[in-house]
C-alpha cells in the first residue's frame, strides 16, 4: 500500500520515537542543538543554537548576551537550561572546550553503518564524520518517502555525539539528485501537497541550520531541489564533468522557486547572479558553477569523495563552538524568515501547485522528459 503521510512512513520505518515530523504538526526546525540534542527540547520548536554536549549539567551563569532563543515556547527543562539571562551557549561551549575532547567517544577504528530503503549512512566514528548516500532510483528525486527516511537518518546523526560532520552524496554517480519529485506535486490533493511541503521545509531547515559541518560531494547533475540540497551545505565539491549541470531551474517547469530557495541562493552567489539564474532557470556546467560561486571546488570524478573528506578534516580543526556560532549568525536570519511563516508558505505552495495551469505545466515537463529518451 502506498504510504501517503510522513507519520505513516515513520511508523513503517520505526522512526516514531525520533520526535520528528509529528503527524499533522510542523515539528522543530532545530538542528542537533535543539531537538537533536536535548531530550526535553525535542519536537518543541526549539531553535538551533543549543550546545551539543553536556548541556544538562551546565549552569546558567554565563554573562555573555543571549545567543539561544526559542522559536516557540521552550519546555520547562529548556527554561531551566536557559537560566536567568537567557544565556546558554557560551558557557556550554566553554565547558565543552575545557572538558570534552572531540574524539573520546569511540575507539579509533570504529565504523558504523545504517541504512533504510533510500538512504545509506556510513559513520566513521574515529573521524566523527558520516556520509549520507542518497539512493532513490532512478534519479534520486526527493519523494516524500526519501525525505522522511533522510530526516530520520539525519536525526540519528544529530543525536550521535560523536558525529561532527556529514558528507552528502549520491549512491548513483551521474545524478546527485533530480530535485523534488514532480510526481509528488502532480495530480494529488491538497492534504498530500501539504504533507509533502512540510517535509521539504523540514529537510531544508534541518540541513541549513545544522551545527554539524555539512559538505556536499556533488557527483552528478543537481537541478532544482537537488541544487537546494547542495546549497544547504557549508562547502560544495563537484565532479568536473561538463555533462553535469546544477542550478535552480524552476521557471523551466513553469513554477517559481520559493523565497527561501531564492534566499539560500542569494546568500551563496549574490543578488545579481541569482536574479538572472532564477528568472532564466539556468542550469550551470561545473565550470560555470565554480565561476559564480555556486560550488566551491571542482575535482575529477573519482576524487569527489576523498576531497570532501579532506575539506571536512580542515573544517573540523576549527573550534566547534566558534564555528557553530558563526554559522548560526550567518544563517539564522534567513531560516527565521521561513520559520516565521511556515504555514503561510505551505498555503502558498498548495494554492500555487493546485492551479490548473501549473498542473498542466508540470505534466508537460514530465512528458517532455520522457520523450527526450524516445
Ligand atoms: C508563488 C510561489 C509560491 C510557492 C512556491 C511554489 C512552487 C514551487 C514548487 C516547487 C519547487 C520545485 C523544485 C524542484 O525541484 S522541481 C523538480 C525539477 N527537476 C528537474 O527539472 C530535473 C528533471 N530531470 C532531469 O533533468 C533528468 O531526469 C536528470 C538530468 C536528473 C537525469 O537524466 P537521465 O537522462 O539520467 O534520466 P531521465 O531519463 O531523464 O529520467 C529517468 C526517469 O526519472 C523521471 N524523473 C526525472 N526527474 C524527475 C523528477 N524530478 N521527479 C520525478 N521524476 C523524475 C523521468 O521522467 C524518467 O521517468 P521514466 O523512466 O520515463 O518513467
Amino acid at each position: 500500500m502506498a504510504l501517503r503521510t510522513v507519520s505513516a512512513l515513520k511508523r513503517r520505518l520505526g522512526g516514531a520515537g525520533l520526535g520528528l515530523l509529528r503527524s499533522g504538526q510542523i515539528s522543530s526546525a532545530a538542528g542537533r542543538s535543539g531537538a537533536g540534542r536535548a531530550r526535553a527540547g525535542r519536537g518543541r520548536g526549539v531553535a538551533w543554537t543549543r550546545p551539543r554536549l553536556g548541556e544538562e549539567q551546565l549552569g546558567p551563569t554565563c554573562p555573555v548576551g543571549p545567543t539561544w532563543e526559542s522559536v516557540s515556547r521552550p519546555s520547562s527543562t529548556d527554561r531551566k537550561c536557559l537560566g536567568r539571562a537567557g544565556n546558554f551557549l557560551p558557557c556550554a561551549a566553554q565547558h565543552r572546550l575545557e572538558k570534552t575532547p572531540s574524539y573520546i567517544d569511540y575507539p579509533a577504528t570504529a565504523r558504523r553503518s545504517f541504512s533504510n530503503h533510500r538512504v545509506i549512512v556510513d559513520m566513521d566514528q574515529s573521524l566523527g564524520v558520516a556520509t549520507i548516500k542518497i539512493k532513490n532510483p532512478p534519479v534520486n528525486s526527493l519523494s516524500l518517502e526519501l525525505l522522511t527516511e533522510f530526516l530520520i537518518g539525519w536525526e540519528k546523526l544529530e543525536n550521535d555525539k560523536s558525529c561532527k560532520g556529514v558528507i552528502l552524496t549520491s549512491n548513483y554517480p551521474k545524478i546527485f539528485s533530480a530535485g523534488l519529485d514532480i510526481l509528488e506535486m502532480c495530480g494529488k490533493n491538497a492534504a498530500h501537497y501539504t504533507e509533502y511541503w512540510k517535509a521539504v521545509q523540514e529537510l531544508w531547515l534541518k540541513l541549513y541550520m545544522s551545527n554539524m559541518v555539512v559538505i556536499a560531494a556533488i557527483n552528478g547533475s543537481s537541478p532544482a531541489g537537488g541544487c537546494l540540497l547542495a546549497l544547504t551545505s557549508d562547502y560544495r565539491v563537484m565532479a568536473d564533468n561538463p555533462k553535469y549541470t546544477i542550478g535552480l531551474n524552476e521557471t523551466l517547469l513553469g513554477i517559481v522557486a520559493p523565497f527561501w530557495f531564492k534566499d539560500n541562493l542569494v546568500n551563496t552567489i549574490g543578488n545579481r547572479a541569482s536574479e538572472q539564474a532564477l528568472q532564466l532557470g539556468l542550469l550551470f556546467s561545473p565550470a560555470e558553477a565554480l565561476k559564480i560561486g555556486l560550488v566551491d571546488q571542482l575535482v575529477p570524478e573519482d576524487k569527489v569523495q576523498s576531497t570532501a573528506l579532506s575539506v571536512m578534516s580542515q573544517w573540523l580543526k576549527i573550534p566547534d563552538h566558534a564555528r557553530q556560532l558563526t554559522k548560526t549568525m550567518m544563517r539564522k536570519p534567513t531560516a527565521d524568515l521561513l520559520l516565521k511563516q511556515r504555514e503561510a508558505d505551505i498555503d502558498n505552495f498548495v494554492r500555487f501547485i493546485s492551479r490548473d495551469g501549473i498542473q498542466k505545466s508540470l505534466h508537460m515537463y514530465l512528458k517532455a522528459l520522457k520523450e527526450r529518451k524516445e
